[in-house]
């Protein structure tokens, strides 16, 4: 069973078809990446998947559970987490702490046993704690742990946003241009960390990029967007060489 299904998505803004009849398919474990022109509906496509507009038209199915028009909370709690192309860290709580705070899903403890710090209060934190410390390991950022995140550098910052993300153990990894921004040697360093993710935590990941170079290095498969509308789909080194693509994304 695919992790992700989608059939016949379509959203209206006004008479604007922002993203008209899509279709996607992602296999458990798939590196996936969505691209094309500025404007194509990519990061509505995103908005669809995880609730923040309702579909028109179509079924999002997630693990072949259907999650069309729930919610953010519910399709978060379901299995789908995000980074966004405009970073959104809490910057003014620790680099631990934004970890943390994606990690609140799975650790819980009443109110009153906060309040009161009860032994289990401890025993949750220390937890928490550790696999929030586990999980900066992974990207490198465990030096960092007790700093704010603001003032990390932006390259770190990106990095800190997946681990948030990867804090609430999803099914389904989307990824808003997690390269935006970024010098060679970040997005080099961002490619093996995703490789990385992918392989640690056989997580299926479906991102948004317009660097051709990370594209055509890590992804397997491509869906190219094009006024709304799926232009083409495949093997990565299939699409890149179609002439329609060519034509209307690469622009050759
Ligand atoms: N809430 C909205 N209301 C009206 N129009 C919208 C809304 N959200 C997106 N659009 C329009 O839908 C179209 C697709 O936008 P979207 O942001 O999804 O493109 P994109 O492929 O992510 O572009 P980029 O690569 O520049 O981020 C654009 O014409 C945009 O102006």
């Amino acid at each position: 069973m695919a992790m992700l299904e989608v059939n016949n998505l379509s959203i209206q803004f006004g008479g604007l078809h922002a993203v008209d009849n899509f279709q996607l398919k992602i296999e458990k474990g798939e590196l996936y990446g969505l691209i094309g022109p500025n404007g194509a509906g990519k990061t509505t496509v995103f908005n669809l998947l995880t609730g923040v507009y309702k579909p028109t038209e179509g079924i999002i199915k997630l693990d072949g559970q259907d999650i069309t028009g729930k919610s953010i909370i519910d399709i978060n709690k379901a299995g789908i987490a995000r980074t966004f192309q405009n970073i959104r860290l809490f910057k003014d709580m620790t680099v631990l702490d934004n970890v943390k705070a994606g990690l609140h899903n799975h650790y819980k403890y009443s109110t009153l046993t906060g309040i009161l710090r009860l032994p289990k209060y401890f025993k949750v934190e220390k937890e928490m704690n550790e696999r929030a410390m586990e999980i900066l390991k992974v990207f490198n950022l465990d030096q960092e742990a007790g700093l704010l995140a603001g003032n990390l550098p932006y390259g770190k910052q990106r990095k800190l946003e997946i681990a948030r993300a990867l804090a609430t153990d999803p099914k389904l990894l989307l990824l808003d241009e997690p390269a935006a921004g970024m010098n060679p040697n970040e997005t080099q360093e961002l490619m093996d960390t995703i490789r990385f993710v992918r392989d640690h935590f056989n997580m299926t990941i479906l991102l948004i990029e317009h660097d051709m170079k990370l594209v055509g290095g890590i992804c397997e498969e491509l869906t190219v967007l094009n006024f709304g509308q799926v232009l083409c789909q495949g093997e990565t080194a299939k699409v890149l060489k179609d002439p329609a693509v060519v034509t209307a994304y690469l622009g050759e």
